[in-house]
């Protein structure tokens, strides 16, 4: 049973609860304080030995944690409490606060403690020890609102019972609330479904599937939080990525982890998985589809076996005035010996090269010898290696080697097998020319963000992994730094013990005092003279393309390619991970049909699926629309339920072609006079124009990856639209969209859903049938 206050009749217990309140808020600022001096305090520590120095370390980043933990919990510090049965109330809150009585209750529980679980999953039916629950609302510290419902002990009503939803006016106060721009948390009003998800086990992966509005973002980052606290140590070791769609999902959802004082996460696009790339180029969706394919592994292999050569004949080089021979079978014998001494391309080379450098140093020593009696039997050691020497570094056979086996990066395999038809169809046997054709990519001048695709990502990355990088000059470089932070380290010793006998004229003196030499050893005092590694595990994650992550959490996973989700395993080879998303709404061709299909040829059976039901975004009426259109679409996917009726009845207008981006900046204006965030959804090809016809009536107007709806209104496509959400959404031309997308009703799908208060719909000619209910 629920029971909801008018804001004009105050609670009667709302005075008791500010109280308590306040308490609160006196241990955050306490806790802040001691926080804060313990961190100035770890700054200054003289640190007199490397482990010293390390243990500053640990300590100035724990307590920078604590302090930016301890900050972020300032709003909304308190969600609310539970009245026990056996026991005394316990207050809910962002984070936990200790009481002065350490052996009794904390003053307040982590949302994430599984003490704090009944606040959330507690019902009528299984009151789990609860009496009642009471969200508390409040506007910086002051209390402004109490929702009760009483679990245990009330009176059982049928919609108490039936709802199914965890404090339904406190729900319901928060998805009414006009949109930022940005997501929030929802620590205050988790639902019981979601909260299952998100304190489920961390083994294997585990596939959250959920309608547009399901809560899949906010679960998938609450349950983050959740493990960041409940794995602490492993996870702040290894990190955790969260990955998404697009540069704007990613700014949507961005403050949500820092809200709730987590910090330490990646965020990342698909097309940044690359270190040091932002993959920002375009291509068809039926060339990522390919490119996306778990085939492009055997093509890769191919195209890098296909850059060691043997030549069709014997290849001549000269040295010092000799023409020396090779052979297409001195060639192949090399190659071969590289092969077996090591799989990877750039690592086996240097082992074809000495091989080849071998062979025609005895040529070229055969050479010399015609005509000397006794020939190359001439040739002591010494005499072989200065020949050798001559041999390895005459320019003509450098080149000779780097054309049989050159030294490849990942990006110059590519964009040389693009660029080469010959090439390609070399690599893809059994391909008919039309798919091949889709591989194609002419050379450009395009910077390397414009060039890649984030369909390349993987096969980068893929493609790292089969050449290998030869890093045996960085290891020389970082030898060679080490030895001369050794040699000064051990001069600086000397100059001190030096001067310090000069100094002391009494020889038994000299003998009690300790030298700088007897406290600190040469070795210890070059340790610290390297600088220090102040990054967090997040940023050094990012720079580090084999750095392996404690866990993975990808949002909007149906639209992952196969070769994707190689490269997002191959970066979490524990699979412990969470996927969210929707198998009605994929977009892309190479995105997954279904969940067992997508996962099997990478995880096996280690995965497990939950679902989602329940629409806390979309109005019922809004939602009816976009069933039609699931429906219509054929994929036999069910669309969730709304929890919410709408206030505004969603319309369709046929505007014919000539009117059409003049009403929509109608709209648009006309829509800016209320609050909340506003986008435009249309096909690709209709953005600029409605985008210039919106600007020229509206301030802040955005559109493209850098779109941003807490600026103005955006106009988007369906694709980028993915995963946000606007008070008001005007989808124009669906016909179009419908057509257009390669899986267009699940487009049109997308489009209608985003959502959370008013719909309109333009249309240039007559609506699509699917949306009759809108006619
Ligand atoms: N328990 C909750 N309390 C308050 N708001 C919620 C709750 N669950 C979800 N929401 C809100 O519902 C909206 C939709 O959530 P979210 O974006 O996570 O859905 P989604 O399933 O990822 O949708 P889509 O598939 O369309 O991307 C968001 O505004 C979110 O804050």
């Amino acid at each position: 049973m629920s029971t909801t206050q008018p804001e004009a009749v105050p609670h009667p217990e709302i005075e008791t609860e500010q109280q308590y309140v306040r308490e609160l808020y006196g241990r955050l600022d306490a806790a802040r304080d001691l926080a804060e001096r313990r961190l100035k305090q770890a700054i200054s520590w003289p640190a007199v030995d490397p482990q010293a120095l390390q243990e500053r370390d640990a300590t100035v980043r724990f307590q920078t944690e604590r302090v930016t933990a301890l900050d972020a919990a300032e709003a909304g510090l308190c969600v609310g409490r539970i009245d026990r049965t056996d026991d005394g109330p316990l207050y809910i809150g962002r984070i936990g606060l200790a009481a002065d009585d350490a052996g009794g209750d904390p003053a307040l529980v982590d949302w994430r403690a599984p003490a704090a679980r009944p606040f959330y999953t507690a019902t009528p039916v299984h009151p789990l020890g609860v009496a009642r629950r009471r969200h508390i609302r409040t506007r910086g510290r002051t209390v402004v609102r109490l929702d009760d419902e009483v679990l245990d002990g009330g009176v059982l009503t049928d919609g108490a019972a039936g709802s199914g939803l965890t404090g339904e006016a406190a729900l319901m106060a928060a998805l009414d609330t006009a949109r930022t721009g940005r997501m929030t948390d929802i620590v205050r009003t988790i639902q019981a479904e979601q909260d299952r998800i998100i304190r489920a086990d961390d083994r294997g992966v585990l596939v959250v599937q959920g309608g547009p509005g399901t809560g899949k973002t906010a679960v998938a980052l609450h349950r983050a939080a959740y493990l960041l606290y409940t794995y602490r140590e492993r996870l702040a070791r290894r990190g955790l990525l969260v990955v998404g769609p697009t540069p704007t999902f990613l700014r949507y959802i961005a403050d949500v982890l820092p809200s709730l004082g987590e910090t330490g996460v990646l965020l990342a696009g698909l097309g940044q998985l690359r270190p040091g790339l932002d993959a920002r180029g375009t291509e068809s969706p039926q060339t990522a589809a390919v490119k996306g394919r778990l085939e492009m592994v055997g093509v890769l292999e191919r195209a890098v076996a296909d850059r060691q050569v043997v030549p069709d004949g014997p290849r001549e080089v000269t040295v010092d005035g000799f023409a020396l021979r090779l052979r297409p079978i001195d060639v192949k014998r090399a190659q071969n010996a590289a092969r077996r001494a090591e799989r990877l391309h750039n690592l086996a080379r240097p082992v074809f090269a000495r091989r080849v450098v071998d062979l025609l140093t005895r040529r070229y020593a055969e050479r010399i010898g015609t005509g000397i009696d006794g020939g190359a039997d001439l040739f002591d050691r010494e005499d072989t290696a200065a020949l050798r020497r001559e041999v390895a570094e005459e320019p003509a056979v450098r080149l000779l080697i780097d054309d049989l086996w050159p030294v490849l990066t990942p990006e110059r395999l590519l964009t040389e097998l693009f660029a080469d038809p010959a090439r390609v169809a070399a690599a893809t046997p059994g391909w008919d020319d039309a798919t091949r054709a889709l591989l194609h990519r002419p050379r450009g001048s395009a910077t390397s963000s414009q060039q890649w695709t984030p369909a390349d990502v993987p096969l980068l990355e893929e493609a790292e992994e089969l050449l290998g990088f030869d890093d045996s000059a960085q290891r020389a470089r970082a030898e060679r730094d080490r030895r001369r932070r050794l040699a000064e380290a051990q001069e600086t010793l000397d100059v001190l013990h030096g001067s310090r006998s000069i100094d002391l004229e009494d020889e038994h003196l000299e003998a009690e005092v300790l030298s700088a030499g007897d406290l600190i050893s040469a070795e210890e005092l070059a340790e610290r003279q390297r600088a220090l590694d102040t990054r967090t595990t997040a940023e050094r994650a990012a720079a580090d393309r084999t750095w392996t992550f404690g866990h993975v959490v990808v949002d909007e996973a149906q639209e992952l390619s196969p070769m994707a989700w190689r490269l997002l395993v191959r970066r979490c080879p524990t699979r412990s991970m969470t996927a969210v998303g929707d198998l009605a709404q994929t977009g892309t061709l190479a995105g997954a049909a279904a969940w067992d299909e997508t996962l099997r040829p990478h995880v096996g059976d280690a995965w497990r699926l939950e679902e989602l039901t329940v629409n806390y975004r979309t109005p019922a009426e809004i939602m009816a629309v976009a069933a039609d259109v699931l429906a219509a679409g054929g994929t036999g996917a069910g669309a969730p339920r709304s929890v919410r009726p709408g206030t505004v009845p969603p319309w369709a207008e046929v505007t014919g072609e000539a009117g059409l981006a003049a009403r929509a900046a109608e709209v648009v204006e006309e829509w800016a006079g209320h609050e909340g965030t506003t986008a435009v959804i249309a096909p690709a090809g209709r953005v600029p124009e409605l985008a210039a016809a919106v600007a020229a009536r509206v301030d802040g107007v955005s559109c493209g990856p850098d779109a941003d709806s807490s600026r103005g209104p955006v106009v988007l496509t369906p694709g980028e639209a993915k995963g946000l959400e606007f008070d008001a959404v005007l989808v124009v031309d669906p016909q179009r969209v419908l057509d257009e997308g390669v899986r267009g009703h699940n487009d049109l799908y997308v489009a209608l859903t985003r959502a959370t208060q008013r719909l309109g719909v333009l249309s240039p000619g007559d609506l699509p049938a699917e949306l009759a209910r809108l006619a």
